[in-house]
Parts: structure tokens; C-alpha cells; sequence
């Protein structure tokens, strides 16, 4: 809890130190005020008991000024750390976008856990602002309270007591939230289960196919089972936080009762005054609500450390930055050779068995190359190598010679290109959408018309604005909402605004049209290729399951079993009769 109370004061006094100063100023405020009314009343009701009028109405004046101190000082306070609060919010959220793209690896977000622990980070981060307030006031809280005590002790000794049996609801407080926690951090599987069926039996995307399969009851009834999961998780997490509470509260209130007996023994036999009694009462009440709120806060201080940890949670999983052995060297400006991939092994992290077991071929520079194979054989793996998203666990893959992992990396992205099957569908304008595929160009209407040409898209002419229409529904002043199609064609447009790139992956760009239109987009795409690998000798590198496509390639790879099972020309492949000359068959049999 120290750590939270450290990190977040440290996170608030780099937001903005005037408003912190002001604010713990006048918590500090706060704090002395509380129980100097008791004090002041005690004074007021001597005074008044013994007849001074004068040093009684100073008493009382005394005690109003204590109150309202109390009262405006909190309220004042709270106006000055407000926006701290907000800002912590902001600085957090901002922390977990770095750490989650802090790393140049993918595997991290392709685990399950990792979307876990994003989804509860998030969640939790949201309530980081209350941390600050519960610092404050904890911080406010305990000079009351030491005050209290001090105070208490001299109306009489045995009151000391009295503030360490505040201690056990404190303690029974930690319980009570670490087995509240406990069950909500139990039931995120579930609560994460639902949330996606909730999403699927709402999305517009699924809604045909589960009304054709009648799969909506079906999907309820799951969506309803794991959220009664979650719901009886939480709330036995809840009644165990709840019995905690209250058997803590019962112990301080057993002492709270006896201290009164005491004091009001001692005034009974003449060794205090009425002042006195007062005092106790006035004091003991407010440790009671000292120590009410002292639980509240601790909860608080509790998640907000546990929110603050989330971030390392997150952290935990993101694997570190990938390093460069020696000096990084930049890549070539014009690929000569190619790009060769020797004896490569690569398992997937979370994985026993490797997805490519010692691969070996060369994707030759200027060339288009297909990569066709079953579903999951390893065509997008070998991509995201070729990328660097991983590395392989065995071998190495060398750009003209240079093994990749001696490249500077940011250099090597930036002459590399892709659209994936999973594209972005960036909620911008149709410009940007496509112009962030070159940060610097991106407002560039130019280039951004060429990046769609190259594409052979004429996507924005059907916009409403043009380059200026806002693509999807989270505009405030309303945005179109584009076809699967469409937001591929956006991807296929951003891939193509870099001028030659070294290597292009185009992973299934196409899989929303259909085969012909694929067929045609890929013609015309190897002839913008062929221009490009006349720049720069760049590679590009294809995956489809359409063989129509693929036969135009310099190069067909099929993959399976781990590996390359063969690799040629298109009529290299057929000659050899073999698995593409099956495949191709089978495919041209069900087009004819
Ligand atoms: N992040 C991951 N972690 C663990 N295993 C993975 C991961 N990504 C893919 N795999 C597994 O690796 C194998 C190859 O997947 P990959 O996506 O490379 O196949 P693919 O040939 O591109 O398939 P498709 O044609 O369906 O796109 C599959 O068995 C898949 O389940």
C-alpha cells in the first residue's frame, strides 16, 4: 500500500505541482480542524458550566471557525485535486498504449491472457482518479486521528486504547477487499465469455449468420450462464468482504462503548468535568467516523494499488524490445540477392510443436511470390518473420546476406509493407485512413491518390466527400459506415504509400472480393510490382487459397507439414503433378 501511496503522489506532483501543493495544504487544514472543534467545545461547555460569558463566547466563536474550517477546507481541496485526478487517468491510459506497443514482438497480443489482463486494466485504470482523493484524505485522516488520540489520552489515559482497536476493522477492511478482489479477478474468464457473446449476438457482422443457424437462443443461454457464473462469483467474493466489515466494526464498537463508561465514571466521582465528558464523546464519535472512513480509504487505497499494478501485469507479458547483437546496420537501398530464409524453426511461444521446422529457400529480389497451403500451414507465420514481428527459434533469415536480426529495425519497417488479414479499420477521415500508411505523407492528397491508384481502388469516389468523408460511426458530426470490402481496399491503399519498399506482404488483400476480381487486382498489382522491383528490387510476397491468382507468381511456395513441400513456376508445378497440381485441379474443376 506504501508503493500506492508513493506512486500515485508521484504520479499527481508531475501532473501539476501547484494544485497538489494547494490541495495538501488545505487537507492538512482539514485534518487539525476536526478535532480542534472538539477541543473548542469542550472549552465552550467548561466555560459555560463556570459562568464566563466572555471566554465562552470565544469558545464558541472558536468552534464555528473549526467547523466551517472543516467543512471548506475538504470542499476547497477536493476543486484543487480534481483535474490531478483526471490527469492520472489520462497519464495511466497512456502508459498501458505504450507498454502494450512498447515492444516490437506480436506475441503478447495474440495470448489470451493479454486481452485478460488489458480488459481489467482498463477497467481498473479508470478508477485510478479515486486514488489521489483517497491519498489525500487518508493522509488527512491520519493526523485526525493522531490528533484524536493525543487529545483523547488527556480527557484520560485509558482512551489510548481506544485508536488501536481501530486498528482490527483496518485490518478486517484488507481482508474484506483482497477476498472481494479475489472474486472478481476470478470471474474475469467469464466476465470476458460474456462480453464477447454479448458483442456477437449484437454485432451487425454476425447477425446473419446467426439468425440462418438459429444460434441466437443458443448463444443467450451461454452469454446468460456465464454471466450467472460470474454474478454468484462476485458475490460470495462480496458476502465474505461483508462478514469481514462487520465483525471489525463490532470489536471497535465493544471499545467505544466502554471508553463512555469510563469517562462518565470519572466525571460521576468528581475527577472531571462535564468539558471533559464532552470531549470523550465528541472525540470517540469522531474516531468512530475516523475509522469508518479509514476502512473506506484503505479499500481505495488497496484497488488503486492494485489498479497501479495492472500496469505491470500488462508489463509482465510484453516481451522485452527486440535487440540488435553489435552495431544495427540499415538495410539495403536496393535488394540484390534476395531475401533467404536458412533452416528456420519457429515454435510459437505459448506452443510446444514449431510451426516451420527447417525451412530453406530464397524469395529472389524483384519476384512475386505466392505462398498457398492449407489453413494452418504457415503462411501468415512465415510473414510475420519475414516482418520480425518473431524471431526464429532456429536458423536465420538473411536480406541480401545480412542476417535480419543485425538490421536496424525502425529501417527495416520502414521498406517494409503489408496488409494482413486482420487490417486496421482506422475510424478516420478516408484520407488519413489510408495516408498514415506514410505518417509523413499522410495529409499529402497526392500521394494518398497514388497509394489508392496503385491499389487500383476507386473506394473514395464513391464517398459522400471524398477524401474528407470520416469513416465509421465514432464522429460526433456522423461518419459512413463502410463494407468489409471497403475497409479492405483503405488497407490495400495505405500498403501502397510507401515508394519502394523492399518487401511487400499482401496476406489474403483480397479475400472480400471475389475470385475474378481478386484475379484482376493481382495482374494489375504484379505489373506495379514488377515497376517497383525495377526501383528497388523489392519482394512481394502473396498469400491466397485462390489458384487462379497465384499462377501468375514468379515463384509458388506450398506449404504444409511444417514446411515447403514444393516450390516452382506455376508450370514447374504442374509438370511435377504433385500437391498443386491436385489443388489447382480441384479448384479449376469447381470454376468450370
Ligand atoms: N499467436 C499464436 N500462438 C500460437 N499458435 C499460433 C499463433 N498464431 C498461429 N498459431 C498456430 O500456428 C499454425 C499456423 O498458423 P498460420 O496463421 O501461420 O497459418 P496459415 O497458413 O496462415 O493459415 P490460414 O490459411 O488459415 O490463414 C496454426 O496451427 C495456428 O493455430
Amino acid at each position: 500500500m506504501l508503493k500506492a501511496i508513493t506512486g500515485l503522489l508521484r504520479l499527481s506532483w508531475r501532473q501539476d505541482r501547484r494544485k497538489m501543493t494547494v490541495a495538501l495544504a488545505l487537507m492538512a487544514g482539514n485534518a487539525v480542524a476536526v478535532p480542534l472543534a472538539a477541543l473548542a467545545l469542550k472549552h465552550l461547555t467548561d466555560n459555560a458550566a463556570a459562568g464566563r460569558v466572555q471566554a465562552a463566547a470565544w469558545s464558541g466563536v472558536a468552534v464555528a471557525a473549526a467547523a466551517i474550517a472543516a467543512l471548506t477546507c475538504a470542499h476547497f481541496a477536493h476543486i484543487a485535486y480534481f483535474e490531478v485526478s483526471e490527469l492520472n487517468v489520462l497519464s495511466t491510459d497512456e502508459q498501458l498504449i505504450a507498454i502494450s506497443n512498447g515492444t516490437a514482438h506480436l506475441d503478447h497480443h495474440e495470448r489470451p491472457e493479454h486481452a485478460d489482463r488489458m480488459a481489467l486494466a482498463q477497467d481498473e485504470l479508470q478508477r485510478i482518479g479515486e486514488g489521489l482523493q483517497a491519498v489525500l484524505t487518508g493522509g488527512s485522516l491520519a493526523v485526525s486521528l493522531l490528533l484524536t488520540t493525543v487529545l483523547l489520552t488527556l480527557a484520560h489515559p485509558a482512551l489510548v486504547v481506544l485508536p488501536l482497536l481501530a486498528a482490527l476493522p483496518l485490518l478486517a477492511g484488507r481482508r474484506a477487499q483482497a477476498a472481494a478482489d479475489r472474486a472478481r479477478e476470478d470471474s474475469t474468464v467469464d466476465t470476458r465469455q460474456a462480453r464477447h457473446l454479448f458483442e456477437l449476438t449484437t454485432d451487425a457482422a454476425s447477425a446473419k449468420e446467426l439468425r440462418l443457424l438459429g444460434l441466437v437462443e443458443h448463444l443467450q443461454q451461454r452469454y446468460a450462464a456465464h454471466w450467472r457464473r460470474a454474478t454468484a462469483r462476485i458475490w460470495r467474493g462480496e458476502l465474505t468482504a461483508g462478514l469481514w466489515r462487520a465483525a471489525g466494526q463490532a470489536v471497535f464498537a465493544c471499545g467505544y462503548v466502554a471508553a463512555l463508561v469510563l469517562v462518565v465514571g470519572d466525571a460521576v466521582r468528581g475527577h472531571a468535568g462535564v468539558g471533559d465528558v464532552v470531549l470523550a464523546v465528541v472525540l470517540a464519535s469522531q474516531l468512530n467516523q475516523q475509522v469508518t472512513a479509514a476502512v473506506t480509504i484503505t479499500q481505495q487505497l488497496v484497488r488503486s494499488g492494485r489498479s497501479l499494478r495492472r500496469l505491470d501485469d500488462v508489463r509482465d507479458l510484453v516481451r522485452a524490445p527486440h535487440t540488435t547483437p553489435g552495431a544495427p546496420v540499415a538495410p539495403p537501398a536496393r535488394l540484390l540477392e534476395g531475401i533467404r530464409l536458412r533452416h528456420v524453426t519457429f515454435a510459437y511461444p505459448s506452443a510446444a510443436e514449431p510451426v516451420l521446422h527447417d525451412v530453406d529457400l530464397l524469395l529472389p529480389a524483384g519476384s512475386t511470390v505466392a505462398i498457398v497451403g492449407e489453413n494452418g500451414a504457415g503462411k501468415t507465420t512465415l510473414v510475420k518473420l519475414l516482418n520480425r514481428f518473431y524471431e526464429p527459434d532456429q536458423g536465420e533469415i538473411l536480406v541480401d546476406g545480412v542476417d535480419l536480426r543485425h538490421l536496424d529495425l525502425d529501417a527495416w519497417r520502414a521498406r517494409t509493407t503489408a496488409v494482413f488479414q486482420d487490417y486496421a479499420r482506422p475510424e478516420l477521415t478516408a484520407r488519413l485512413a489510408v495516408g498514415i500508411g506514410d505518417l509523413p505523407r499522410a495529409k499529402d492528397d497526392t500521394a494518398v491518390r497514388t497509394g489508392l491508384a496503385r491499389a487500383h481502388s476507386t473506394v473514395t469516389e464513391h464517398l459522400p466527400y471524398g477524401l474528407d468523408t470520416r469513416l465509421g460511426r465514432g464522429h460526433a458530426d456522423g461518419g459512413v459506415d463502410v463494407s468489409g470490402g471497403q475497409w479492405q481496399q483503405f488497407a490495400l491503399g495505405r500498403a501502397m504509400m510507401r515508394d519502394a519498399p523492399l518487401l511487400m506482404v499482401l496476406d489474403e488483400p483480397a479475400s472480400a472480393l471475389d475470385a475474378e476480381a481478386e484475379h484482376r487486382l493481382f495482374a494489375r498489382y504484379a505489373d506495379g510490382a514488377a515497376r517497383v522491383a525495377a526501383d528497388s528490387g523489392g519482394v512481394t510476397v502473396f498469400v491466397s487459397h485462390r489458384f487462379s491468382t497465384v499462377r501468375a507468381a514468379d515463384l509458388i511456395i506450398v506449404m504444409g507439414d511444417g514446411g515447403v513441400r514444393e516450390m516452382g513456376t506455376h508450370d514447374e508445378l504442374i509438370r511435377l503433378d504433385g500437391v498443386y497440381a491436385a489443388l489447382y485441379a480441384t479448384q479449376a474443376a469447381a470454376y468450370r
